[in-house]
């Protein structure tokens, strides 16, 4: 069984002002959702659980590891974390090669299949500089999970993707819950969200700063609004 457990966590970039503190949660094989206002924490707690930060107090681990202290090799093995902007992932010249980095920086072998779900081959020459939106997010995408690892963190995976886009990553996110993955996601999006069946949400509760974690069927557009998610429906009480 995968696992992520925070102790005491505070992440943040200012040990005076963390953006969130006592973090206390397990997560283990499962979809989960995180949702939160604008400069919450969100893309924050994903790159702490990925070791892109250290946390400001307490500790987090992943399969009993603090991700902070591991090699990036190591890291990348064992977390598929994917950023916001695709672009800021991009090193190669080609999308091909690009795809092929990380298998090449641990020697973990890509799942091709998942590959090629996301991207098409007519792209594989390109420069991931000169692509659209959503081809950038679908090769940011399969740059990382495609080393299928244990655990993977997506921030805003549904951003840029089309209706086929959308279509496919549901179906990978499937793939990954039969593995037993622990896959986690943040969006703006709950009315998309709900496509992958989550297991759980995480909330970043705008007035007290504590993460809620609870069944993602136990989400109500009302606690949505309150902590300035966007709703399922977009009623027009809600938007005044
Ligand atoms: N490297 C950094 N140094 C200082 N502050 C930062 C840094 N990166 C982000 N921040 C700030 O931390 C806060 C949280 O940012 P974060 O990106 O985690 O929010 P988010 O919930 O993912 O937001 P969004 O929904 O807009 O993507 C924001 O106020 C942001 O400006």
């Amino acid at each position: 069984m995968n696992e992520i457990l925070a102790s005491d966590l505070a992440i943040g970039y200012d040990e005076n002002s963390p953006l969130l503190k006592n973090l206390n949660f397990r997560l283990t094989d499962g979809v989960y959702v995180l949702l939160g206002a604008n400069g919450s924490g969100k893309s924050t707690l994903l790159k702490t659980i990925a070791g892109l930060i250290s946390p400001l107090h307490g500790e987090v681990y992943v399969n009993g590891f603090k991700p902070h202290f591991l090699r990036r090799k190591d890291v990348a093995r064992l977390i598929g974390y994917v950023w916001q902007n695709p672009f800021h992932g991009f090193v190669e010249p080609t999308v091909e090669r690009e795809i092929l980095f990380i298998s090449k920086q641990t020697g973990v072998e890509v799942n091709w299949k998942l590959v090629h779900k996301l991207v098409p081959l007519e792209l594989f020459e390109r420069s991931p500089f000169t692509l659209s939106g959503g081809e950038a997010k679908r090769v940011s995408l399969a740059s990382v999970i495609g080393l299928d690892q244990p655990i993977w963190l997506l921030d805003e995976p549904f951003n840029e993707l089309d209706f086929t886009g959308v279509k496919v990553f549901t179906g990978i996110v499937n793939y990954a819950r039969t593995k037993g993955k622990i896959v986690v996601i943040t969006t703006h999006y709950p009315g998309l969200a709900d496509l992958v069946k989550p297991d759980y949400y995480l909330l970043i509760n705008r007035q007290s700063g504590l993460l809620v974690m609870d069944k993602w069927s136990n989400l109500s557009d009302e606690d949505l609004v309150k902590n300035e998610v966007i709703p399922r429906v977009l009623r027009p009480e809600f938007t005044g």
